[in-house]
């Protein structure tokens, strides 16, 4: 990437540099937006979402989240055999630790809006998720490959339940706990510092693996959109 790309003007108009992720969600600003402003999120954030839809989305996140988990602890271990800088190792322990909470908050809003989570079939973009998942934990793909998915993943969910969460919003209040668990701003700093790991590795990374990131942060973008779009139409 050369330079005039990562530059971008302040409000100051003195000019700023990006990282490579930042410069990356500029240049696919519609994809990001698709994936982050969803009609799903817009219904939650407007007041007219479907309750069938939202339980849906519930018990096949249930089941993604348990997918995610093992993807997690594969980047847990390509950082500690790939970079001596424990600030990475901390951060990414940092989310593991918030995948548990989240498994137990799971299984205690499946109760309270009545899906019983045992009973739940992946259903097919659920099933391509999973399966992308998985095809990340090869030893083949670079860590700063699988760190840059880590990030796109759980920023999807903190830029879109923070969206719900504005001032203004008819979000209704039996779903602001759901979009606070991800929406919320401790949720929203750590992102920006698994964020800044990220964009650390991609400066210093080959062409070739950055390349390889990007299209993997693209891929992402496509596949959470198929998710909210499942939850909608059940497809
Ligand atoms: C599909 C999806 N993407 C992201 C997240 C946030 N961990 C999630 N729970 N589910």
């Amino acid at each position: 990437m050369d330079k005039q790309q990562q530059e971008s003007r302040s409000s100051s108009n003195k000019k700023v540099d990006l990282g490579v992720i930042a410069t990356w969600v500029k240049k696919h600003a519609s994809l990001y937006e698709a994936a982050t402003r969803h009609p799903f999120i817009e219904s939650i954030r407007n007041g007219t979402v479907d309750l069938s839809s939202f339980r849906r989305w519930l018990g096949q996140d249930y089941i993604f989240v348990r997918a995610f988990v093992p993807f997690v602890a594969s980047v847990l271990v390509k950082a500690c055999n790939e970079t001596d800088d424990s600030s990475d190792m901390e951060v990414i322990l940092g989310g593991m630790a918030a995948l548990n909470d989240e498994l137990a908050w799971f299984k205690k809003e499946a109760s309270k809006w009545g899906v019983t989570l045992s009973a739940i079939v992946p259903l097919a973009a659920n099933v391509r998720y999973c399966s992308f998942l998985k095809s990340l934990m090869s030893l083949e793909v670079e860590y700063t490959v699988a760190l840059t998915a880590f990030w796109a993943i759980e920023a999807v969910y903190q830029d879109s339940f923070a969206y719900c969460l504005e001032e203004d919003t008819e979000t209704p209040e039996e779903l602001k706990e759901t979009c606070y668990r991800w929406g919320n701003d401790d949720f929203g700093e750590w992102c920006c510092t698994l964020e800044e790991r990220a964009n650390r590795r991609l400066q210093m990374a080959s062409e070739d693996v950055r390349k390889k990131a990007e299209a993997v942060f693209l891929r992402v973008l496509e596949l959470e959109i198929e998710f909210w779009d499942m939850s909608r139409v059940g497809i």
